[in-house]
Formats: C-alpha cells, structure tokens, sequence
C-alpha cells in the first residue's frame, strides 16, 4: 500500500526521509516504486496487513487537507538574469535525488546549449494555443513576446517521481498559481542587485538581442517592485554574491521542507500510536 504520506516509526527515520512525503507499508522494499519511502516493516504478515487496513481507513476518514498531496512545490521567480537558473543549476547537483525541475513549454527560441524536453519544451505558438485550449496548463504567460506555461503534465511528472517540484516562472504566473489553490508552493524572490547590474550580467551572458536585452530590464522594473514588496513572497534572495545567495536559498528550503516533514511525522507517528493489532 502507497499513500502520499511519510510514515516514520523513528526519529532516526524521521531524518531518512529528508524530502519526500512518500508512505509505504510493507514488508518488501522491492514492492515500491517510490524513491526515499520510508518502510515499516512489521514482525508478522497478519499484523502487517491489520496496520495497513487501519491506515487505509484512517487516511480515508480524514479531510483532504490534513492528508497533503506530498511536499510543497518550489516556485523560483526573478527578474530575467537575476540568477534563477544559476542558483537552480547549484540546487540540482547538491541534491538530484530531492528536487525535479518542472519543464515549461515556450514558444521562444532554443538557445545554444538548450535541449528540447529538458530546459524547456519548444513548441510553436499554434501548438501552445492548441495545448491551452485543451486546458493542458497550470498557468500561462507571456513574456518578451513569447508564451510560456507550466502544464499540469510538467508538475505530475516530478511528483509521481516523489521528489520536490521546481518551477522557474515569471511574475504573472506567479500570481495565477497564488490565485488558485492549486499547487500551494513556496514562493522565492531572487533580487538582483541593482538593474545596471543586471544589464551588465544579462550582457555578460551573451543570449539576448538589443531590443529582447530592453524589453527584459523594462519588464524587470516591475517585478522587482512586486517581487519585494512585503507578503507577495515567502522569501527573497538577495542576488549580491553567489556563494551568500545560494546559502540563502538552501537554507531557507532546507529548513521549509524538515518543518513540513515534522509535520507529517507528528500526524502519522499519532496514527500509527492509536493503532490497536487486530481491531480494524
Ligand atoms: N509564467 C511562466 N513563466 C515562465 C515559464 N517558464 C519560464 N518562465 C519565465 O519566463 C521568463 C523568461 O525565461 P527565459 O526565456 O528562459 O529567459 P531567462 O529567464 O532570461 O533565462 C523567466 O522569468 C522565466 O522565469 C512558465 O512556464 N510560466
Ligand atoms: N551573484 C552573481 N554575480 C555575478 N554574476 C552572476 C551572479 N549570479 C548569476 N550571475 C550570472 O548572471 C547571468 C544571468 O544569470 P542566470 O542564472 O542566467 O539568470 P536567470 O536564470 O534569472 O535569467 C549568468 O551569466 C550568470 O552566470
């Protein structure tokens, strides 16, 4: 049986299971798909299989928001060469097992170095429109004159995968998904330090024409305005220095996803403590 839930019957396993809200009871590692489950193995079959009966109904009986949908996604938002893939890039290494970048699809060109499916998928603005119409999206935007949306396949993609979802978006995106009750994510804001220093990185980077260069830093006014005004994000990263923002971020994602984790360690860890062998 696999819930979207963690079960930990230690504080030690509690630790084990950093990142995902995967829930598994069995006797049989092999039985789950699921990445960092974390098992309870019980002594006998028959109270095995009472404990997994308990939970199934125990989980059933309550409402759908205690029981979470699996760790809140991250949403990733900037100015255009803030840092945002820079700083996602240091993410990615340090954990490959925790977090899944959510591929957006865009109708913008690929750049040197872009691979189709991987950074973004690269469709036609006909196919975008297509795929909006059949309601295949979470959110769309358009930004420097190109589309862009995140589709509900993007995010099931990495959660069935149970790891973290990443989402790299602009503001107006943003603020659909802060509409809706939909993903629920944690919000980052990263900063750059002034907009001549962001003209100066975004040159350095070598991927823009003249006239995408403006339209990019006009757009970049007004998100930093949004970005930093109080209660629009759970958090803003100051861009300053690379190594002190990548701390920054780390940190403040580190600590978000043991307090979620506590959580669900205290709400099932009660469960499993009520459970009575062979009374289900
Ligand atoms: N709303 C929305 N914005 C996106 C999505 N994918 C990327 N973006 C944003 O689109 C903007 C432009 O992205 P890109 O063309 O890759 O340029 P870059 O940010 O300068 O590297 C950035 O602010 C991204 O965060 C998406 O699926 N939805
Ligand atoms: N703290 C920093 N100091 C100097 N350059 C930086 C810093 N952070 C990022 N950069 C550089 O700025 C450019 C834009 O960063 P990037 O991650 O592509 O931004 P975004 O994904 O937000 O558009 C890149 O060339 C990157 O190497």
């Amino acid at each position: 049986m696999l819930l979207n839930n963690v079960l930990c019957r230690s504080a030690s396993a509690a630790a084990a299971a950093t990142t995902t809200r995967r829930f598994c009871v069995t006797g049989n590692r092999s039985a789950s798909p699921c990445q960092r489950t974390v098992f309870l193995c019980l002594p006998n079959v028959q109270r095995q299989h009472n404990l997994q009966q308990y939970l199934a109904k125990a989980f059933s009986s309550l409402n759908g928001k205690m029981v979470k949908q699996g760790p809140r996604p991250l949403v990733i938002c900037g100015p255009s060469g803030s840092g945002k893939s820079t700083l996602l890039k240091k993410l990615f290494k340090e954990f490959p097992d925790t977090f899944g970048f959510s591929v957006s699809h865009t109708t913008r060109k690929p750049r040197p170095g872009e691979e189709n499916g991987v950074h973004y998928h690269f469709v036609s603005v006909e196919e975008m429109q297509g795929a909006i119409e059949k309601g295949e999206f979470i959110e769309t935007a358009v930004f420097s004159g190109n589309m862009y949306g995140t589709s509900k396949k993007a995010v099931e993609n990495v959660q069935h995968q149970g790891k973290v979802c990443v989402l790299d978006i602009e503001i107006e995106g943003v603020k659909q998904i802060r509409n809706s009750d939909r993903l629920n994510p944690l919000l980052v804001f990263v900063n750059p330090p002034s907009i001549e220093e962001l003209e100066r990185r975004l040159r350095g980077r070598q991927t823009e024409t003249e006239e995408s260069l403006q339209k990019r830093l006009n757009t970049a006014r007004k998100e930093i305005e949004y970005g930093t005004e109080a209660g629009n994000f759970d958090v803003v990263v100051q861009n300053n220095n690379l190594k002190q923002a990548y701390e920054d971020l780390r940190n403040f994602i580190v600590r978000e996803l043991e307090t979620q984790q506590g959580q669900d360690v205290f709400f099932v860890t009660s469960l499993v403590s009520n459970y009575k062998p062979f009374e289900v």
